[in-house]
């Protein structure tokens, strides 16, 4: 069972200071960093996840995620290329893993996912996307095709769309810059607590 709000932040810097806030769900996504620099941040995430009960999602670095002993990892289907699905899941870890059509939804769905994630739902500025903003519908579609599977919406979401993705079957709604962008990341952490507590299903 996913919280309804899905915090992702690229440091322990930020647990620091959202954690508090009532975050229950976050991802550690941390890019272009040496490998000492990835083993200490996501040991350090993992133990302020688990003293202010919040589900550590490590992206990416799923070797370093076992060997740390964390629990859920995230991936992308380049990440899928690379990765060992059978040593992660003899390790017991949980994995959720991006869509964005058909061919990986179809995919996702082989590797037996404990979340499917779905993007850019709306326009995002945190990178460069080669798929058109999926949209409401498509939200809606997902979780009619994928089932009992949680469905993770992701891209551009604020807390009102937030409410939009989770009316529309979204299990969580996941957000980046919203957040990590807002001139009180800590305020608006609030709102989302909010919002994705008294919206949606
Ligand atoms: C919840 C969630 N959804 C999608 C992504 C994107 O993963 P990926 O396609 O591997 O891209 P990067 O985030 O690694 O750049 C995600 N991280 N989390
Ligand atoms: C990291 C990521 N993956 C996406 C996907 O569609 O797979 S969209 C996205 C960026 C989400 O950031 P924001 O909340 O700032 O738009
Ligand atoms: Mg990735």
């Amino acid at each position: 069972m996913l919280d309804r709000f899905y915090l992702i932040v690229d440091s322990t810097e930020w647990l620091h200071r959202l954690l508090p806030q009532g975050v229950r769900l976050v991802q550690l996504r941390i890019k272009n960093k040496p490998e000492d620099v990835l083993r200490t941040e996501i040991a350090e995430a993992r133990a302020l996840c688990e003293d202010a009960g919040a589900q550590l999602i490590v992206n990416d670095y799923w070797q370093i995620a076992i060997e740390e002993g964390c629990d859920f990892v995230h991936l992308g289907q380049e990440d899928l290329d690379d990765a060992d699905v059978e040593v992660i899941r003899q390790a017991g870890i949980r994995l959720g893993v991006s869509t964005h059509d058909d061919t990986e939804l179809d995919r996702a769905l082989s590797v037996q996912p404990d979340y499917i994630a779905l993007g850019p739902v709306f326009p995002t500025i945190l990178k460069k996307m080669a798929w058109a903003p999926q949209g409401i519908d498509r939200v809606r579609e997902w979780k009619r095709r994928i089932g009992d599977v949680p469905l993770v919406a992701i891209g551009g979401l604020t807390p009102e769309r937030a409410g939009q993705v989770l009316g529309a079957g979204a299990d969580s709604a996941a957000v980046v810059t919203d957040i990590l962008l807002n001139a009180d990341p800590e305020a608006r952490t609030r709102e989302w607590v909010a919002a994705t507590r008294t919206t949606g299903r």
